[in-house]
C-alpha cells in the first residue's frame, strides 16, 4: 500500500535521505528506528509533504503521493502525530480533537457561514465521532480541559485521538512513546495494538523506545545517515551487525 523506492533529500550539503526503500503492507505495524539525524523525521515529512524529495518515488495505495499537495494529506487518508506534540494549548481536548476531523465536513464556505441545518448536522456528526474517541482513549474526563496543563501521557493520547480523528488508513506516529514512563509506555502499547484492529489502520512508527518497538512492530526498517541499513522481523533487525554498530554497541 506505501512503497517508497530510492528516495533522496538534501537539505544543501547535507543528505538527510539517500535512496531509501521500503514497502509497507496494509494493515501491518512497521517500525522506523535509528539513530539522531538518521532520517526518520525527515522520511515522515516527505511523505505528508512537509518537504520535498530531491529524487525518488513514494506511491500511496497506487498514486504518487509525491504530487498529492500537502493540504490533501489528510483526505488522501495519511495522519500524523508529532515528536513535540502538535496540539493548540488553549483549546480544549474535544476542540484539538475535531481539528484533525477538519477534512471531514463537507459543506462549503457559503452554507458554513448561514450555519445551514446540514452544516449543524455534520457538525454534531463529528462531534459524536470525538466524543467517540475521546471515551476510546480514556480522555473523556478531560474532554472540556485545555490542553495545556494536562500531563504529558494524556496528551500523547489526545495526539493519537486528533490522528484517528481523521479516519486515516496509513497513521505515522513519530516518537509517540517519548518522554512516557515505563507503565505509559506499556499502556500506549496496548492501545495502540487495539486501535489498529479497531480502525483497520496501517501504522509507521518512529520509535526509540527499543522494547516498545520490538514488541510492538511486525516489521522494522533501520535508517542510519540516511541510508536503509536494514530491514526484516525485529528479531532479525535486533541481531543485525550493523544496526549494532549504528547504535555503537547500545542493547537493541
Ligand atoms: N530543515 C532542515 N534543514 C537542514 N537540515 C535538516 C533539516 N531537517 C533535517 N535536517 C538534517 O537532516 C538530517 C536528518 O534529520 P532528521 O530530523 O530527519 O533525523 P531523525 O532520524 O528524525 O533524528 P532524531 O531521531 O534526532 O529526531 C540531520 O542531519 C538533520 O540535521
Amino acid at each position: 500500500m506505501l512503497e517508497v523506492r530510492d528516495l533522496t533529500v538534501r537539505f544543501g550539503g547535507i543528505t538527510a535521505l539517500d535512496g531509501v526503500g521500503f514497502s509497507v503492507r496494509r494493515g501491518e505495524m512497521v517500525g522506523l528506528i535509528g539513530p539522531n539525524g538518521a532520517g526518520k523525521t525527515t522520511l515522515f515529512n516527505c511523505l505528508t509533504r512537509r518537504c520535498d524529495a530531491g529524487s525518488g518515488t513514494v506511491r500511496y495505495e497506487g498514486a504518487d503521493l509525491l504530487a498529492v499537495p500537502p493540504h490533501a494529506i489528510a483526505a488522501a487518508g495519511i495522519a500524523r502525530t508529532f515528536q513535540n506534540l502538535g496540539l493548540f494549548p488553549r483549546m480544549s481536548v474535544r476542540d484539538n480533537v475535531l481539528v484533525g476531523a477538519h477534512h471531514r465536513g463537507g459543506a462549503g464556505f457559503l452554507a458554513a457561514s448561514l450555519r445551514l441545518p446540514r452544516v449543524r448536522r455534520e457538525e454534531a456528526r463529528l462531534r459524536a465521532e470525538a466524543d467517540g474517541l475521546l471515551d476510546r482513549l480514556a480522555l473523556a474526563a478531560v474532554a472540556g480541559h485545555p490542553a495545556a496543563g494536562l500531563p504529558f501521557g494524556t496528551l500523547k493520547r489526545v495526539e493519537l485521538a486528533r490522528a484517528l480523528a481523521g479516519r486515516p488508513r496509513l497513521l505515522l506516529l513519530d516518537e509517540p512513546v517519548n518522554g512516557l514512563n515505563s507503565a505509559e509506555v506499556g499502556e500506549f502499547a496496548g492501545t495502540l495494538r487495539a486501535v489498529r484492529e479497531e480502525f483497520d489502520v496501517t501504522v509507521v512508527v518512529v520509535e526509540h523506545h527499543m522494547g516498545f518497538v520490538m514488541g510492538t512492530c511486525d516489521r522494522v526498517v533501520c535508517l542510519n545517515f540516511g541510508r536503509r541499513i536494514a530491514e526484516g522481523t525485529p528479531e532479525e533487525v535486533r541481531r543485525d551487525p550493523g544496526v549494532m554498530e549504528a547504535y555503537l554497541g547500545a542493547a537493541v
